[in-house]
């Protein structure tokens, strides 16, 4: 049935088109009704004919049959977690470390990234298509959440447009944006069920369900931060071009990021962004600084624990949510 194949083709660009604009660009273009009912007729074209469901259609999104456990997963690149500076000082010393090893006089540029407090994970895409998302785990070993990461809507079944890297590891953190969170709340306690002490906790307990329909319906985000493995392609050489080459692939990435020119630019915007972090929809709790340029962090590379070139500047813990 070709003209049944050309149609099921044009609704599923229709609708993941749709997808990117609500879920990374925060722009959505089709009202919810519009989307629902072209959702439905898909599903219906591929209950009608099997052969044209691929893995990547938006019908596949809606979580499948529970696991029995989670299997492991070896991170080639390992995830590192981050060094941690609570004030001014330690940043300036950071910043004095990285000039010193890189025998360098001139100011070092950061890219500027809000720490959002929710999940890391790693999303391997094979020819564009995802093949398996992974916790960090211990940096190394990581539990293979595959199925549940699929049913998130910021997370690109596949790749948008051609010439995408053979090999390509995202990282990213998913968390739950803090509206979706007191809704979560409010309806779990109006159900008589268990309520989160905060989002970072409600956005980990989604992700630990074994099944994966639980998960497709809460309210979780992923917010692309760095690469990890890459096969194939050669990627900007510095860290805020290359998130933005991710936004164009489809994956979503924090409209707070910035460059700073030097370090004291650094400490300007931790400040500003403490003064506005309690609107921001999502809960932070510091700000990643990084080497913007790809050449200096190689030449940085890490310690055993943390890159030598990447500072987490906390804020205070915020006082914990009462019961
Ligand atoms: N949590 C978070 O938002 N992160 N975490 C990193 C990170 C961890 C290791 C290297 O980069 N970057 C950002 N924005």
């Amino acid at each position: 049935p070709a003209e049944k194949r050309e149609r099921a083709q044009e609704l599923h660009e229709i609708l993941q088109r749709a997808n990117y604009q609500y879920y990374v660009l925060d722009n959505p273009e089709l009202p919810d009704s519009e989307y629902d009912r072209r959702l439905r007729e898909l599903q219906e074209l591929e209950r009608e004919y099997p052969e044209l469901v691929t893995q990547d259609s938006p019908t596949q999104r809606v979580g499948a049959e529970p696991l029995s456990s989670f299997a492991e997963v070896r991170h080639e690149v390992p995830m590192l977690s981050l060094d941690n500076a609570f004030d001014d000082d330690e940043l300036l010393e950071f910043d004095r470390r990285v000039r010193d090893r890189l025998n360098s006089k001139d100011p070092v540029e950061y890219a500027c990234e809000p720490k959002l407090d929710g999940i890391a994970i790693s999303l391997l895409y094979r020819d564009g298509m995802l093949e398996r998302a992974a916790t960090r785990g211990d940096g190394t070993t990581g539990e293979d959440i595959t199925q549940n990461v699929r049913t998130i809507g910021s997370v690109p079944l596949r790749l948008l447009h051609n010439g995408v890297p053979k090999v390509l590891e995202v990282r990213g953190e998913i968390y739950m944006p803090k509206a979706g969170f007191a809704e979560l709340n409010k309806k779990a306690a109006e159900a008589g069920e268990k309520t989160f002490v905060n989002p970072r906790n409600a956005a980990a307990g989604s992700l630990r369900q074994l099944d994966s329909r639980i998960t497709a319906k809460r309210p979780l985000q992923l917010c692309a931060y760095g690469v990890g493995l890459v096969e194939g392609a050669t990627l900007p050489d510095r860290h805020t071009e290359i998130l933005k080459q991710l936004n164009r692939w489809g994956f979503r990435i924090n409209s707070e990021m910035a460059e700073a020119r030097d370090i004291q630019a650094c400490i300007e915007y931790h400040k500003k962004l403490g003064e506005k972090r309690e609107q921001l929809p999502y809960d932070i709790d510091g700000i990643v600084f990084k080497v913007n340029e790809i050449g200096l962090q190689r030449r940085l590379g890490f310690v055993a624990r943390a890159p030598r070139w990447a500072m987490a500047y906390k804020f205070p813990a915020q006082e914990e949510m009462t019961e």
